[in-house]
């Protein structure tokens, strides 16, 4: 297939997002010789913009992706990159999800400042930073007696404001650092069992207009089946929960010889309380595993969770 003008992908601005963007850009032109080299379109973003509070306190879906959607439904763009985590279940009308990339290390990777102390080891009354309400409600349920204080920013700002000493520890994705090209700073990888991922955490998904045709036969060509199947059960999961920003949530399916094993959890912000399942299933039937494991929270949970 062959299109006789540069595609133009939108992307937000930040430098984790350009990476991600060029990355399907390079994986287009390898899978289709001949396509024009793809245009990149930063756009900037509700969630770029808002910097003096945390995402959950702002509130509201789709903050890293509402103008995106409308470049796309606008005929600015004609596709857009986007951090799967960051996409609401529900896509926006007039949208859909046409390739998953391989999905990276969906772990947390810990930084210390003093480069030694782990979770476990962190001096009694240590400060975390992160803005996540699922790393805080994570780290609060192995370490009681740390303290959480939110760190926003991107990957660069939060590294500098550890180093500067405004916090004694974070965590990011490792996803993000690796496709930052900057793996040599991660400290260690969470092990899911201590701090499970958010859902879809370290997937990149391509979106485009419903129904246009040229785009959805260049991005099938980079859909990655595996990736599909883990997101689809992760999402099915978050969909069945009603995931807002205000609930910790977190999920993680694995493949294993054609089985798909999907740990899932909610957990009060505190992270005093904390519910967990593990439902598995033929790959093939991913969603209705991770359905089956959002109603299985769902009748653990007490209602109150959902507006502590
Ligand atoms: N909410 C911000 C965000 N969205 C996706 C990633 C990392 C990359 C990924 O999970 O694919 C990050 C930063 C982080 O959590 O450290």
């Amino acid at each position: 297939m062959v299109l006789d003008r540069p595609l133009r992908i939108g992307t937000r601005g930040s430098p984790l997002a350009l990476a991600q963007a060029r990355e399907t850009a390079a994986r287009l032109v390898a899978a289709h010789p001949g396509l024009p080299a793809p245009e990149l379109v930063p756009i900037k973003t509700t969630g770029d913009r808002i910097q003096d509070r945390t995402l959950a306190e702002a509130g509201g879906k789709g903050l890293f992706t509402k103008e995106l959607d409308e470049a796309l439904l606008d005929n600015r763009v004609d596709l857009a990159v986007h951090s799967m985590k960051d996409v609401p279940t529900r896509l926006c009308d007039g949208t859909e999800l046409f390739a998953l990339l391989p999905r990276e290390d969906p772990r947390d990777a810990w930084f210390a400042r003093d480069k030694v102390s782990t979770l476990l080891t962190l001096p009694a009354g240590s400060v975390v930073g992160t803005a996540s309400l699922r790393r805080q409600a994570l780290v609060l349920h192995a370490r009681p007696d740390l303290r959480v204080v939110p760190l926003r920013g991107n990957v660069q700002t939060r590294l500098a404001k550890l180093d500067a000493g405004d916090v004694d520890a974070t965590l990011l994705a490792v996803a993000g650092l690796n496709r930052l090209g900057h793996a040599e700073l991660i400290q260690h990888a969470l092990d899911p069992t201590e701090l499970l991922p958010a859902v879809a955490q370290g997937a990149v998904g391509c979106v485009a207009r419903a129904g246009d045709e040229t785009v959805a036969a260049l991005l099938a060509a980079l859909d990655c089946a595996a990736t599909r199947q883990r997101v689809e059960a992760e999402r099915a999961l978050l969909t069945v929960l009603d995931g807002s920003c205000r609930t910790p949530i977190a999920a993680l399916a694995m493949l294993v010889d054609g089985r798909l094993i999907l740990d899932g959890l909610v957990a009060s912000p505190d992270g005093a309380r904390v519910f967990q399942t593990r439902k598995e299933g033929p790959a093939a039937h991913a969603a209705a595993i991770g359905e089956e494991a959002g109603f299985a929270l769902k009748a653990q949970m007490p209602a109150d969770l959902f507006l502590a």
